[in-house]
């Protein structure tokens, strides 16, 4: 059986008018997505993963269908994503906003059943969300996680196959962070397509299965998170080395990679990094050579800067 996939962009572009303040620049446009190609399949756990400014919240909002995109296209469960929307099949989960403060928790989640036509749901949608010991408490004086929750329990009410969140943890603490994920997982045990946008590495290694990481409107790196920490966990090696060494290491290590050059060292990666600082020390005259794990954030900042 052929099932559309949940999410297809295929060479999308958005852009926008580059307004920063100043008198029209005479039309300068800001590539926010730039040819998009990405496939996500029904139930995977899918994390943006990107620096200010990469692109996420841009597509998110063509996902959802609040914009379109200039060229290409973006469909959700094989339609366009206002219709998707429409029948009812993606929710989302926004940073701020929507929550009436003088209800209580339990009055605010019966309403939205009420709405859909999910009241026998009630008790099971707060128990996942972890918020049915906060029934009987005003919205109001519900910490930010707490709201946040919340919200997630709204969203999944109407049984949505795609939830989609835009950084739905920013400014809570590890401990609120740490709840929110847990409702999440719980949640998308029952296979349910989720993708979130994030800033944090953690977040993203914890609760995806998959990770894309965007850089100026483009995938710089997209894996399961095993093969995104496989590409984070190779080691560095950085010496003090003119460029003729880097010519012949060049002709050696076939994906010799520099990742950086910073304070008289250049910082070297290759999937055989033994091979790499071999041939530094045996067929270079580098000097002061040192091997250095990288870490995931290492990793990222070296791929997103690449891109
Ligand atoms: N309405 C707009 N008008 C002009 N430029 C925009 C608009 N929306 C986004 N941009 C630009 O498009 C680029 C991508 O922005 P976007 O908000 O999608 O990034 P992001 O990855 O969500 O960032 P953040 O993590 O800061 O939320 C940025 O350069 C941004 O300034």
């Amino acid at each position: 059986m052929n099932i559309a996939p949940a999410i297809r962009a295929h060479n999308v572009l958005k852009t926008f008018r580059d307004t920063d303040g100043s008198r029209d620049t005479g039309g300068n446009r800001v590539t926010a997505v730039d040819h998009l190609d990405l496939t996500i399949a029904p139930g995977e756990v899918v994390a943006f993963l990107g620096p200010n400014g990469a692109g996420k919240t841009t597509t998110i909002d063509m996902m959802l269908g609040l914009s379109r995109p200039d060229s290409g296209e973006m469909t959700v469960f094989g339609m366009p994503p206002r219709q998707a929307a429409r029948a009812g099949r993606i929710a989302s989960v926004l940073q701020s906003g929507g929550l009436l403060p003088d209800y209580t928790v339990a009055e605010t989640v019966r309403i939205i059943a009420s709405l859909h036509g999910r009241t026998a749901e009630v008790d099971a949608v707060m128990d996942r969300a972890d918020i049915a010991h906060l029934a009987n408490r005003r919205v109001s004086r519900c910490s930010g996680g707490e709201q946040q929750r919340l919200k997630f329990a709204l969203a999944t009410l109407p049984d949505p196959d795609l939830i989609i969140l835009d950084e739905p943890t920013a400014g809570m603490d590890v401990e609120s962070r740490r709840a929110f994920w847990a409702a999440m997982r719980a949640d998308a045990r029952n296979g349910r397509t989720v993708v979130f946008a994030t800033h944090y590495l953690d977040e993203a290694d914890d609760f995806a299965d998959r990770i894309v990481m965007l850089a100026h409107g483009r995938i710089v790196a997209d894996g399961s998170t095993a093969q995104i920490r496989n590409v984070a966990s190779r080691r560095v090696v950085s010496a003090i080395v003119d460029e003729d060494g880097l010519g012949t290491l060049g002709r050696t290590i076939s994906d010799l990679e520099v990742v950086d050059r910073r304070g008289g060292r250049v910082y070297l990666s290759s999937a055989d990094s033994d091979a790499l600082a071999r041939t530094l020390l045996t067929a270079t005259c580098a000097r002061e050579i040192e091997v250095a794990t990288r870490n995931l954030e290492d990793a990222f900042v070296a791929l997103t800067s690449a891109a």
